[in-house]
């Protein structure tokens, strides 16, 4: 998956045309039947937004890019839009233009929000985050109920569940188009895994279970390929290394926001994920926090098959090591009152 995306960036940066015969054949479309996908991008004018946007002009399977903010939209549209790739971009500044933004939607992802500073933890970014999602998820509902939803916005434990109750209040919740992008969490356990293992990182794999906040974050290396046997000290020191990566940044930011471009990079990854689903690409299998009965709680991340619909099939988490039994004990009472917080807030008002 990572190198199929690899050679789209590559060929988007090379050809003149959108893709090439080959790339189209690759993906086992003719040239004619590459379906056209509308991509929105909203607080595309952010510290994510900004390469998260290029990331997917660069991507063949995007005919349309609609990029929103409430500020700086018109000149990250323009820059992007000289691009010579397969899409057209179009620029929407303020809440009157949400709606243009968002018609004919097939996927939106949604970095809009403030970042962490250090000291702070994710879930102090609820008080402001969760109104503008759920404004913003409002707006989804009713301007495109249909489209495939990303959600970046911090804290994703919270952010998801807040936009699953507004869906459902709108009438219009499927449980299969929602997803907390929980890639980064991923992308780095790959490359930590990597380096301690010395192997190259091209070919590693590492699922993430849980949700997307400190202990929640639980990196299952028992079942990383390719195994390397490493010692438990250096498992619970990569364990613990994912599950603080994100404040590693923060702190080495210094006050300057968080991940971005790393963050970009794991977001074009997902919605290339789910882009190819949507295409009928058969055996795409991402992590991500949705809507789940694989515990006891309402929505978990583990890895998930996509299809034409989003979610074709939540996959259980396959043997567990002790070590990573005691985690998931650990994370479910954070996770469920990060659940619960957010549902509350989406009914108060
Ligand atoms: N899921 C994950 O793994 C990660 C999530 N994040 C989260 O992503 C969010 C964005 O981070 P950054 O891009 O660094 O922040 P940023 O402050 O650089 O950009 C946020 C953008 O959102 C825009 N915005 C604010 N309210 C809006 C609204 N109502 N509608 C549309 N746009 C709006 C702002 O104008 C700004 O351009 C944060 O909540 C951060 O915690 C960050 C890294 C990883
Ligand atoms: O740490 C943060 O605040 C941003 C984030 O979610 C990450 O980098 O994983």
């Amino acid at each position: 998956m990572r190198s199929s995306m690899l050679r789209s960036v590559r060929t988007a940066l090379t050809s003149t045309s959108s893709f090439t015969r080959g790339q189209v054949l690759r993906r086992g479309f003719s040239s004619e039947s590459v379906p056209e996908r509308k991509v929105v991008v909203l607080g595309a004018a952010g510290g994510i937004g900004q390469p998260l946007s290029l990331l997917m002009k660069l991507n063949p399977l995007v005919s349309s890019l609609s990029l929103y903010d409430i500020a700086a939209t018109p000149g990250v549209a323009a820059d992007v839009s000289h691009i010579n790739t397969r899409s057209e971009v179009k620029g929407y500044v303020g809440e009157e233009n949400l709606g243009e933004a968002l018609k004919d939607a097939d996927v939106v992802i949604i970095p809009a929000g403030v970042p962490r500073k250090p000291g702070m933890t994710r879930d102090d970014l609820f008080n402001i985050n969760a109104g503008i999602v759920k404004s913003l998820c409002a707006a989804i509902a009713k301007y495109c109920p249909h489209a495939v939803v990303n959600m970046i916005s911090n804290p994703v434990n919270s952010t998801v569940p807040i936009a699953a109750e507004v869906f459902k209040k709108a009438g219009t919740y499927d449980e299969k188009k929602l997803f907390g992008v929980t890639t980064l969490d991923v992308v780095r356990a790959r490359t930590f895994y990597a380096g301690k293992a010395n192997v190259p990182v091209a070919g590693v794999n590492v699922p993430v279970v849980g949700g997307h906040a400190g202990v929640t974050i639980l990196p299952l290396f028992s079942q990383a390929t390719p195994q390397a046997n490493l010692p438990h000290d250096q498992i619970v020191a990569l364990t613990k290394r994912t599950q603080d990566g994100g404040t590693e940044v923060v702190e080495a930011k210094a006050g300057k926001g968080s991940a971005t471009l790393s963050m970009a990079y794991a977001g074009a990854l997902f919605a290339d994920a789910c882009l190819k689903g949507l295409n009928g690409v058969p055996d795409v299998v991402e992590c991500s926090f949705v809507q789940s009965s694989v515990t006891d709680l309402p929505f978990f991340a583990s890895k998930v098959r996509l299809g034409k619909n989003g979610v074709e099939e939540v996959l259980g988490l396959g043997a567990l090591s002790d070590y990573e039994k005691e985690g998931l004990e650990i994370l479910k009472p954070e996770l469920k009152s990060s659940i619960e917080k957010g549902i509350k807030f989406a009914n108060q008002s």
